[in-house]
């Protein structure tokens, strides 16, 4: 089965990517590099359309910079996309956030070998990684251009190719090694518990993941909240009624109306996933929800899996 993520090799999505087929036993997973976050969530959603079963790898949050918008705002397009009957989009609502992993995420700064600091003019990278290196970057490249690229690894191999000590990139160490670079000694992000969640998506009817979490997570996005005094209030209340924890709660623009939102909530699953319970209580906020008239758009039910960067 083939797994998108955002490539070339050794970034960071890659070594998710890895890490779930590890942790999940996914050995004969073929991986399969995008340029872009956007095109991996397309990537998945297209050759699910063509009935070929597939996996996407996608980053959704970091410690320091926050929601990776570019996954959520792809999500929330696919999803809301016109009614249509549209089968990109049928089959981009089949698809699930089947687990979830987080990683330490450690920044080098990759150099052509035995070049100074001085004679930096332009740092490229990927825009959360350039984020995540601001305070270092100010204090230690005040002058250099920072200049936004499609990922981390890809930063690395254009300075590769250019064979410009002036160029350097933000990045893995193994990206440094793969292209021949020199990674600073140490990392150098400017928070020392840097992490990024990614998850793991797929079609969860004929994918099934045998993993145990340190919990389950139930993540939606809410559509059509009144926009009146109270409506988020309204939107929320019922998963309190019913006991549910929400452990993130996120509006991103619609985009094109000012003052207009999708909300994604991540609620933590108080139960077994399959739990009566459960099934029983998440019925009831539904229908809150359905009967104010808010769209409900589940993106998965899945376990945030335990793991550790390997050394
Ligand atoms: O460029 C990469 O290496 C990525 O995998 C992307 C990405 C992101 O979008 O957040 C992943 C993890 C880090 O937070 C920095 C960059």
């Amino acid at each position: 089965m083939k797994l998108f993520y955002l490539g070339p090799e050794t970034t960071f999505s890659h070594e998710a990517a890895m890490r779930f087929c590890d942790v999940l036993g996914l050995a004969d997973a073929q991986l399969v590099t995008e340029e872009t976050i956007p095109q991996v969530v397309m990537a998945v959603a297209n050759r699910q359309a063509d009935g070929e079963d597939v996996l996407g790898c996608i980053p959704l949050e970091n410690t320091a910079q926050g929601s990776v918008t570019a996954a959520w705002d792809v999500i929330g397009r696919v999803a809301r996309q016109p009614a249509e009957p549209d089968p990109v989009r049928e089959a981009a609502l089949r698809l699930q956030i089947l687990a979830s992993l987080t990683l330490p995420i450690e920044q080098f700064l990759i150099t052509h070998p035995q070049t100074d600091l001085a004679n930096i003019r332009e740092v490229l990278s990927h825009p959360q990684a350039l984020g995540q290196c601001t305070g270092w970057l100010q204090k230690h490249l005040p002058h250099a251009r920072q200049t936004a690229v499609s990922s981390t690894a890809h930063a690395a191999q254009l300075v590769a190719t250019a064979k410009d000590p002036g160029l350097a990139a933000i990045g893995t160490r193994l990206a440094a090694q793969r292209y021949g670079l020199s990674a600073s000694p140490e990392p150098i992000q400017d928070v020392s518990g840097n992490e990024t969640r990614f998850a793991l998506f797929g079609n969860a009817r004929t994918t099934k993941i045998q993993a145990e979490g340190k919990r389950t997570t139930l993540a939606l996005m809410l559509v059509n909240v009144p926009n009146k005094p109270g409506g988020l209030l309204h939107a929320l209340k019922p998963f309190y009624d019913h006991g549910f924890d929400l452990s993130r709660i996120e509006s991103r623009p619609i985009g094109h109306q000012l003052g207009t939102y999708i909300f994604f909530v991540d609620v933590q699953w108080p139960f077994p996933a399959r739990h009566a319970r459960g099934v029983e209580a998440w019925r009831k906020v539904q229908s809150v929800l359905e009967s104010d008239g808010i769209e409900i758009i589940r993106l998965g039910l899945f376990p945030e899996l335990e793991c550790g960067r390997k050394s």
